[in-house]
């Protein structure tokens, strides 16, 4: 599609596009880190939409189960190919961003590459990296990783399978002893992959040791039949991602050599001495590092989804606002606005609070190199606190865009359920969101009690401010507003703890009075969590070296950002003083007021998000917005219409309609 030809434009974007007032490109490159990063992300684009490897045959939707599977591999193995090619001189580790939408619903090869990979890389020592990172990087060797169990995915420590060392012969027995310690759910286990990282309970010199990561072959290298002793297979269909074949995995007394245990952490010596590690949580750092990259990835999702509905809501006409005038287009309903413009400045949020992750994930990666540990609890709680919050914005965000598409986001050609069922997955994997939030309210219980002794975590310091929380701020400065959402986590968190210490107090056992507390322990941690991405978003914007025309549209969705959360958890604000009701009634109508600022730019900055057509796979939201003629299209493709009387007629309806006669 040529931008510059308005030609073959729908006239109402047309119009919208006429409006915008700030740089798109520049806008663009915000998105993206960087003008380089943009030229990158185009270039790697580029290369892909101009393959016809990449066209499906028909679309997916008509396809058998093994089809998609088949053709999905087909694509992901071709992708591999291409990114791995020298001339190319593309990292595809660095660049996984610019690949969304290129494979459709569930990359066969994903967990190799986010996960099998970096768990080589940080769990494994040196010897044992020479021996297969080269070669998974090279895709000679594909691998997942295998930890969730039928009886168990979240209490990692209540994992079944079993690696028990014999030191007679240096190797370690996996074995499964029970239904429930069969692994379930792995990315690529079921077919693809022929080898894993498998999370197991080390038992060695008659003692349990809890879960490490062991490398195991798990298929023949030639004819890639699985190895005698392991059973594999694949789990079936599921509300999306359907061409990946998750799996299942049973042992079978399965031996493999002592150097298979990936030791860059802890080891089992020759004579099966166990040797501990700095931190007893170390084994669980493929998880953590995976967190930090969903974050980044529920923000692509939304920009897809986002970009769709708002596109849509600009060519869509429907209903009267004003009787008897032209039906106005439905981004000019201010309820439309409040479905859409919203999920934009959410947009950002997830952006600039995945950056600052990553950051803080640096720098905490480079002091484990010399041994310091001290910053892991911060992270654990941070990217905890981020993939829940980012995963559930995010999948709420797609599910209220395909609402915003009334009956046709319903349609599998809208691109919006794929969407949906591709980020609410999010929620689960990973570590389900409850779960993490809990873990994060531990965190902050803790740091509220050891208020006064020196951690260095940065992200906890506020809940030493105790005078803040009689210093409610008549201001409503973006730099006010931010303080807000920092009284009502503070609250929220001072008064959790104050129950628990209440029930203990009682008799009460603290475990069970976590349990009692946990409605409440979890409010403070999506309060904490909503505070830290709230302070991101406004520190980033404000600090920002941009044109004035991008700086308003940044700072008009910062504030909206701020406001629609505030009015969406405003009985916090108001409880802790934070916020009176007049202060709430003057900022829900600055919303609206908002709402209305920022409509006419609306379409502008989702064209900012720079997503090509062909990624974007949505017959709703192309930039040219001819959504009509593209539906009908789409519609053709239906295998029922190749004829206009189908078989099922004759075998099942004209029985039927004959029968009374
Ligand atoms: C890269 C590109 C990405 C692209 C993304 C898209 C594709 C992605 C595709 C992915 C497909 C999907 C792939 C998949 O789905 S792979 C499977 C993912 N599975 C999970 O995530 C399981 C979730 N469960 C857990 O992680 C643990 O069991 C939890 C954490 C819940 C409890 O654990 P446990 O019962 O053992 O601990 P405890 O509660 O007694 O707490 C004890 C202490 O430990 C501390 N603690 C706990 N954990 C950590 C930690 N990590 N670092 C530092 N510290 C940690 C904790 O704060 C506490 O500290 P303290 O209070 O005592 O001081
Ligand atoms: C699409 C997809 C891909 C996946 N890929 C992989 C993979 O590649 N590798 C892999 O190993 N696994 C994978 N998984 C598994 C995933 O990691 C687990 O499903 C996830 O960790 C949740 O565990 P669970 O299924 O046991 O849920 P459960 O823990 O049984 O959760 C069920 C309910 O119990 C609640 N609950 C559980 N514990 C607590 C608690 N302590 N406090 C309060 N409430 C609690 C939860 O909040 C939830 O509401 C995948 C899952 C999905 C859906």
């Amino acid at each position: 599609m040529d931008k510059n030809n308005e030609r073959e434009c729908n006239e109402d974007l047309i119009r919208e596009r006429r409006k915008c007032n700030f740089n798109i490109e520049e806008l663009t490159n915000i998105v993206d880190g960087g003008k380089a990063r943009t030229a990158r992300r185009r270039e790697i684009q580029r290369l892909l939409i101009n393959d016809p490897e990449f066209l499906d045959e028909i679309p997916q939707d008509y396809m058998s189960h093994e089809d998609r599977y088949s053709n999905e591999l087909r694509k992901s193995a071709h992708l591999m190919q291409k990114l791995a090619d020298q001339e190319s001189g593309h990292d595809i580790h660095q660049d996984i961003g610019a690949l969304t939408g290129i494979l459709k619903d569930g990359n066969p090869l994903m967990v190799h590459l986010s996960m099998f990979i970096p768990a080589i890389l940080g769990q494994a020592n040196s010897e044992q990296q020479e021996k297969w990172l080269g070669r998974s990087l090279r895709n000679e060797i594909i691998g997942t990783y295998a930890q969730t169990e039928l009886g168990h995915g979240t209490f990692v420590r209540g994992l079944e399978t079993r690696a028990t060392y014999d030191p007679t012969v240096e190797e370690f027995v996996l074995h499964t002893p029970t239904i429930t310690a069969t692994k379930w759910w792995p990315g690529g286990l079921g077919k693809t992959c022929n080898y894993c990282v498998v999370m197991a309970q080390l038992y060695t010199q008659g003692r349990c040791y809890g879960p490490h990561p062991f490398i195991v072959q798990l298929r023949d290298e030639e004819t890639h039949r699985s190895l005698p002793g392991i059973t594999l297979g694949e789990i079936g269909p599921r509300l999306g991602l359907n061409s990946n074949d998750n799996g299942f995995l049973k042992f079978e007394n399965h031996r493999i050599p002592r150097t298979n245990m990936l030791m860059k952490h802890s080891q089992v010596l020759k004579d099966g001495t166990y040797v501990k590690p700095l931190h007893n949580k170390l084994s669980y750092g493929t998880m953590m590092l995976v967190r930090v990259g969903i974050v980044g990835a529920c923000s692509r999702s939304l920009q897809y989804a986002v970009t769709i509905a708002t596109r849509y809501s600009a060519v869509r006409h429907q209903s009267e606002i004003v009787p008897g005038q032209p039906e106005p287009q439905i981004l000019d309903y201010q309820t439309q606005q409040y479905k859409v413009i919203p999920q934009i400045a959410s947009v950002f949020a997830l952006i600039f609070s995945a950056r600052s992750l990553s950051k803080i994930q640096s720098s905490v990666t480079a002091k484990l190199k010399d041994g310091n540990t001290d910053l892991l609890p911060e992270l654990h709680s941070l990217s905890s606190g981020l993939k829940a919050l980012s995963s559930s914005d995010a999948s709420w965000g797609v599910e209220v865009c395909r609402l915003a598409c009334g009956g046709h986001g319903y349609l599998a050609s809208s691109n919006l359920p794929r969407t949906y069922t591709g980020t609410t997955c999010a929620i689960t994997y990973e570590g389900e969101n409850t779960v993490l939030l809990l873990q994060v309210a531990r965190y902050l219980i803790k740091s509220y009690r050891s208020i006064g002794k020196e951690t260095g975590a940065s992200s906890v310091s506020y809940l030493a401010d105790q005078t803040s929380l009689a210093s409610s701020s008549s201001s409503f400065s973006n730099k006010a507003l931010v303080q807000a959402f920092k009284l009502s986590a503070l609250s929220l968190v001072a008064e959790a703890e104050a129950r628990l210490q209440k029930l203990c107090d009682m008799g009460q056992e603290f475990y069970h009075a976590w349990n009692y507390c946990s409605v409440l322990l979890l409010k403070c941690a999506e309060a904490h969590t909503r505070y830290y991405i709230c302070e991101k978003y406004e520190q980033t914007v404000d600090s920002l070296k941009a044109s004035e025309g991008v700086k308003n549209v940044l700072q008009s969705l910062c504030r909206l950002y701020l406001i629609y959360h505030i009015t969406l958890t405003h009985g916090d604000f108001l409880k802790c003083g934070a916020l009176t009701p007049r202060n709430i009634a003057v900022l829900e109508g600055e919303m609206c007021d908002l709402l209305a600022v920022l409509r006419p730019q609306a379409v502008s900055i989702v064209d900012a998000f720079d997503i090509p057509d062909e990624l974007l796979g949505s017959t709703l939201g192309c930039w040219d917005g001819n959504v009509y003629q593209r539906l009908y299209d789409e519609a053709l493709k239906s295998p029922l219409n190749k004829t206009d009387v189908p078989d099922a007629y004759y075998k099942y309806l004209l029985p039927l309609m004959k029968s009374s006669l």
